[in-house]
């Protein structure tokens, strides 16, 4: 579904994506890991021509990106991204009919029903505008948005990061579900190892523009991957552990 191709962006002096070269196959979910500033968004953005390589290259379903008219190609590509960039004078329906409209198209009556029932959402929140939902609630009509132009390839860029937990967590197995569902390819940029071990068929690791580890989650669990990536596991792992020996101490007469 994707190729990178000793894909390079440097932005001035610094390298933000650094020959990296990665095939992604077609219905896999890969999580996108690393410290803040790694490039990881940097390399989410090659794939939807948000940004363009400064050499190397980058194909999406064999075809080069640099030779695709961007914006017919983000129309295929969903993209939900933290801040979710609803119009906030458009009703819900208005914001995940967007991108068909921008494209020519009109969805079809009953669409829309049908993506907010994807995402869990009532029908009637259709008629709401953006500022009358929850935090939760916007991000899953970010989703449905994503969604609305039917595409097989779904980029995230810390979709949940602004939600409390409990939503984060339900929100994440909600996608993972329509992954599966809707044999998608989905590649998720994270801060969050848990997430990506829970979610993901495959982690892969960024450091300073370079993919330093690539592994599925059991692998990285037996403590594969080398020491970047397992010092991001350890954190949820440590923490675990830790509950784990407060709920004995509890336990203990
Ligand atoms: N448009 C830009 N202009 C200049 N520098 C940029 C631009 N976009 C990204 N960078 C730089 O490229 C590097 C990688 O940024 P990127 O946003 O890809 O990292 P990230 O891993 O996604 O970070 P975070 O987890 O904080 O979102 C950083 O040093 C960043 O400052």
């Amino acid at each position: 579904m994707i190729a990178f191709e000793a894909a390079t962006r440097r932005f001035g002096d610094v390298t933000a994506v650094d020959r990296v070269g990665l095939a992604i196959a077609q219905g896999s979910f890969v999580a996108l890991v690393g410290a803040s500033g790694s490039g990881k968004s940097t390399l989410l953005k090659l794939v939807n021509a948000i940004e363009a390589p400064s050499s190397g290259r980058v194909l999406v379903q064999g075809e080069d990106v640099a030779t695709l008219d961007p914006p017919a190609h983000r129309r295929r590509i969903g993209y939900v991204f933290q801040s979710i960039g609803l119009f906030p004078h458009m009703s819900v329906a208005e914001n995940i009919a967007i991108g068909p409209r921008l494209g020519g198209d009109k969805l079809p009556s009953g669409r829309i029903g049908e993506l907010l029932e994807l995402v869990e959402l009532e029908p009637a929140l259709a008629a709401r505008m953006p500022h009358e939902l929850s935090g939760g609630q916007r991000q899953r009509v970010g989703v449905a948005r994503a969604l609305a132009n039917g595409p097989r390839l779904l980029l995230m860029d810390e979709p949940f990061g602004a939600l409390d937990p409990v939503t984060r967590d339900a929100l994440g197995r909600r996608v993972r579900a329509l992954h599966d569902r809707l044999g998608l390819t989905t590649v998720m940029v994270t801060h969050d190892m848990a997430e990506a071990l829970l979610l993901a068929d495959r982690v892969l690791v960024m450091e300073a523009g370079r993919i330093v580890a690539d592994e599925i989650p059991a692998s990285l669990l037996a403590g594969k991957g080398g020491d970047a990536a397992q010092g991001l596991v350890a954190v949820p792992r440590e923490q675990a552990e830790r509950l784990a020996a407060m709920e004995r101490e509890g336990e203990a007469p």
